[in-house]
């Protein structure tokens, strides 16, 4: 194990530094606020289980979006660690790294994961264009897919029978849609190969492709894993677009079975190119699939979440401070439709009741934080309200008032928090581990 060196100014003496996880089951707490890694660790300790935590996790996106920076991101975790006595091992994810700069940012402030986002260069129309379409535009990334011929006219039988046959249209839509992004992720993970070992830190590698309007091809799996871990890629992971819909703060929408199906074939693919383990993000409120992926990966798996931390803050407010709460949700659906952007969601505003139109405290709450043990009276479970409270986390944050407001609540009621996000995340931990 490499002894990892991080800044002082960011480490409680006792508390270990981050490290690599490994093939160990694992799960990101992703915290926009700063203040949720209590709730976290109660979450964790209180469920027994062995599956690995990251507390750390935010996306430079999220960063950006809230005005945070990795040491800061870093700090709250660890210092929240320090006041608990965390004593085990843990991660730390730099989530959709896409430059150099990203990871130089990162692995300084001592993050250990690094997840790398190359969907600026995925061409996400590929799935539509015709065979003359493809040809034409392969000719402008051949020089991206030196692999083509390797794969030409090749199959592959996986371990659950499903098999995956490299035929020449299949070959030219994964050259277009990914050719410059795999060649785009390998200098990435080089260079984060570089800092780390220059630095004598840990590090290990996950690689998102999840966000793309069309799931990842168990073809366009197989050679972006073959030739990222042939260009001597640390993948401890990948995250694939799984079919269904996985959209921000609400459940699977989809077949459970058919996912599992899917989720079988793409670890038969991570069991025989890697191992590694297969990474499910926009993994907040996804419960209903959770026992799919820890039994289709028997373990291999890591979950990340986010924003539903950030609704389970607003969840405080609405019980603390309803009347922040409701301008906090007239504010969301002032913001939304800007901040939707890069996110994918279904809500539409016109389909959720304004604020002033829930005269109740508690109808507000269940319109705009429903979660499955809501009781709906008839408006309908469209979990439509938490998208836009989810995807406006970055305006509310940053508002001159709003945001302190919030943390004033937050830091007011510090228990509170914490034992909502025990008891949410317990549900989420003791549904994967029903799997395992
Ligand atoms: O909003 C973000 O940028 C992050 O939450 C990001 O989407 C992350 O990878 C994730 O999927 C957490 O659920």
């Amino acid at each position: 194990m490499i002894e990892n060196k991080i800044r002082k100014s960011t480490v409680t003496s006792s508390v270990p530094a981050p490290s690599e996880l490994g093939l160990a089951p694992s799960f990101g707490f992703g915290d926009r606020i700063g203040l949720a890694t209590p709730g976290h660790i109660a979450a964790v300790r209180n469920s027994g289980t062995q599956i690995a935590p990251i507390f750390a996790q935010q996306s430079i996106r999220e960063m950006t979006r809230t005005s945070r920076d990795p040491r800061g991101v870093m700090g709250d975790a660890m210092n929240a660690l320090g006041g608990a006595k965390w004593e085990s091992s843990h991660g730390a994810d730099a989530d959709h790294l896409k430059t150099p700069d990203d990871v130089n940012r990162t692995a300084e402030a001592g993050f250990t994961f690094f997840t790398i986002d190359p969907s600026d260069h995925v061409d996400q129309k590929a799935d539509d264009y015709s065979e003359a379409q493809l040809r034409e535009l392969f000719e402008q990334v051949r020089d991206s897919a030196e692999w083509f011929d390797d794969y030409r006219g090749k199959s592959v039988k996986l371990s659950t029978g499903a098999e995956i046959n490299f035929d020449e249209v299949t070959l030219l839509r994964a050259a277009v849609k990914y050719g410059v992004a795999i060649r785009e992720a390998i200098t990435l993970a080089n260079h984060i190969r570089h800092v780390q070992t220059e630095a004598g830190r840990d590090f290990e590698i996950e690689l998102s492709v999840d966000e793309t309007d069309q799931p990842t091809t168990l073809a366009e799996h197989y050679i972006i894993a073959e030739q990222c871990l042939k260009a001597g890629m640390k993948l401890v992971s990948l995250a694939p677009r799984f079919i269904g819909e996985l959209e921000k703060g609400v459940d699977y929408i989809g077949d459970v079975a058919a996912l599992e199906a899917s989720l079988h074939d793409h670890a038969a693919i991570a069991e025989e190119l890697g191992p590694y383990k297969l990474s499910l993000h926009s993994g907040s409120d996804k419960i209903s699939m959770y026992p799919a992926l820890a039994r289709a990966t028997r373990g291999r798996f890591h979950v990340k979440t986010a924003g539903t931390s950030y609704l389970e803050a607003l969840r405080v407010a609405a019980v603390c401070e309803p009347e922040l709460f409701r301008e906090i949700c007239d504010y969301s659906r002032q913001r939304y439709n800007t901040d939707r952007a890069t996110y994918h969601v279904h809500a539409e505003l016109e389909t959720v009741p304004a604020p002033a139109d829930l005269s109740s405290d508690q109808q507000l709450q269940d319109v705009y934080l429903e979660r499955w043990e809501t009781v709906r009276d008839g408006l309908g479970f469209t979990e439509a309200g938490r998208q836009i409270l989810h995807c406006a986390f970055g305006s509310v944050l940053t508002h001159d008032r709003l945001g302190p407001a919030l943390r004033s609540c937050l830091t007011s009621h510090p228990d509170a928090y914490s034992d909502i996000l025990a008891e949410h995340f317990g549900r989420h931990l003791s549904a994967l581990q029903q799997g395992l």
